[in-house]
């Protein structure tokens, strides 16, 4: 059985503090049947892509906090997107904020197959920025207060005639997310990003910020055998600059397609599945060349 099929990256514009989530899903619904058009049987949406990007701000009030979050999923608001993929037959991933019954707050990210049924869940764990306000910040990051750890590791899914898996963002700059994930047997890892062309630490690295997407998303791809596509959120968002450059990426670590604005747009490209053994028989065979009795600090406490 072929296990070619096309994935698109449906990468998103700003999303404005006061848009509503019905707005989003419209958005999304849109870039969903361009995707269809293509031929596409699964689409990527960005991290956190319900809503503006709220870890900009530092909030205190739990209420306020709150309603960046979703209690249910799908919910009457993001229903029209389930319904839309059911009628099209067509499976995504779909980032969003996920506060669940015992009041625990995460960053998430869902696979939903194209019967519309959620078939894979990963709440992301590495978790940048900080706990408290910094005002020399010209805006914050703090999603290490809003949100903890994910406590689910790398699940890896069986979907679309496949392995696939999810990371978050910040996740992708960390070889340790691809090994695991590689490790898990994952052929295609779907991820979004929200990410911010000035980083106040180190603003020298702005124009780095291209690139250090790509070459984190491109190594992970190539050293662990596996396809990837990864989609941002972009352009300028309350203020705040998003880079875009979302990506398709080949288990050589080629990008096989890549966005081109800050805004809207749907890119896609036929994957083969089978092209992972082309790297996984061979320089990153796992069985016959890893070493992990040498590893041992990588998974030492810190
Ligand atoms: N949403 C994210 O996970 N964004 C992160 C990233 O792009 O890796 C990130 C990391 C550090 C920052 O100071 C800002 C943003």
């Amino acid at each position: 059985m072929s296990r070619k099929f096309v994935v698109a990256a449906a990468q998103m514009g700003p999303i404005a503090r006061d848009e509503p989530r019905a707005s989003a899903v419209a958005r999304m619904c849109a870039m969903m049947r361009s995707a269809h058009a293509r031929g596409a049987a699964l689409v990527v949406f960005p991290e956190l892509a319900l809503t503006t990007f709220f870890p900009r701000w530092y909030m205190q009030d739990a209420a306020e906090i709150d309603q960046w979050f979703e209690t249910e999923m799908p919910n009457g608001e993001v229903k029209p997107l389930f319904d839309l993929a059911r009628e099209l037959k067509i499976g995504f991933h779909l980032g969003y904020a996920e506060l669940t019954p015992e009041g625990r707050h995460f960053n998430t990210a869902i696979l939903v197959s194209g019967q519309g049924e959620i078939v894979g869940k990963y709440r992301k764990i590495h978790l940048p920025g900080h706990f408290e306000n910094e005002e020399w910040r010209p805006f914050q990051h703090l999603e290490k207060r809003y949100f903890e750890k994910g406590d689910m590791g790398f699940p890896v899914f069986d979907a679309f005639g496949g392995k696939l898996g999810m990371c978050i963002c910040n996740d992708r700059r960390w070889p340790e997310t691809w090994r695991m994930l590689g490790l898990g047997g994952a052929e295609l890892v779907v991820l979004g990003y929200n990410t911010p062309l000035h980083y106040p630490p180190a603003p020298e690295h702005d124009h780095l910020q291209y690139f250090h997407n790509e070459l984190s998303v491109q190594a992970g791809c190539y050293q662990n055998g596996l396809w990837a596509v990864a989609v941002a959120k972009a352009g300028v968002e309350e203020g705040s600059e998003l880079i875009g450059g979302s990506v398709i990426v080949a288990p050589t670590g080629e990008i096989v397609a890549r966005c081109v604005t800050s805004g809207d747009e749907v890119i896609s490209a036929e994957i083969d599945l089978d092209r992972c053994t082309e790297i996984r028989a061979n320089v990153f065979n796992f069985a016959l060349h890893r070493e992990p009795q040498d590893y041992a600090l990588i998974t030492a406490p810190k």
